[in-house]
């Protein structure tokens, strides 16, 4: 199965919405802190309806904890300044596809991590800045999970 990694999120709807991707996709989401919300958010929970109790989620306190517990892995970090088109590629069962904050996206530093095998980028049309957080995390997910033919999924 896939995993969601999400650094550093700031806005509680897009983690909602993250949690109810996580919980109909069956990927397991998993957070690194600092986080720009709690749990209880009326937002966040609005966003994940009831789905919360369905999804995987796992809180890490630094990015090396997240790296120790998914890694070895192949990581994909999705970000606008890549120039690899994120559909071309084959994604494996265990891939981790990583995703940056609303306000900044993936520091450098970070897409630059050792633990990252790619930088890809979702097309937009030019000029435009960037996709929503849980829309690219929806984008990314399914296109992974279309390519192994929805295991697990059901019309
Ligand atoms: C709202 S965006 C961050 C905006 C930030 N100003 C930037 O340019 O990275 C939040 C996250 O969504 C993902 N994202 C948004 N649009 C993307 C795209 N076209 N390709 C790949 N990732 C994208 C990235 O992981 C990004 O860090």
């Amino acid at each position: 199965m896939f995993k969601i990694l999400f650094y550093t999120p700031e806005i509680p709807g897009n983690t909602g919405n993250a949690i109810r991707l996580a919980a109909i996709t069956g990927a397991e989401l998993h957070l690194v802190k600092p986080l720009g919300f709690n749990f209880e958010d009326t937002n966040l929970r609005r966003a994940g309806l009831d789905y919360h109790d369905l999804a995987v989620m796992t809180v890490h306190e630094t990015l090396e904890d997240a790296w120790t517990a998914l890694t070895p892995a192949r990581v994909f970090a999705f970000t606008t300044t890549a120039s690899t088109n994120f559909a071309s590629i084959e994604y494996h069962e265990g891939d981790v596809l990583m995703f940056g904050p609303e306000s900044v996206g993936l520091p450098e530093a970070v897409q630059n991590d050792e633990h990252i095998t790619e930088r890809v980028k979702i097309p937009m049309v030019p000029g435009r800045r960037s996709l929503n957080l849980a829309n690219s995390a929806s984008i990314a997910i399914y296109e992974a999970w279309r390519q192994h033919g929805f295991p697990g999924g059901a019309i």
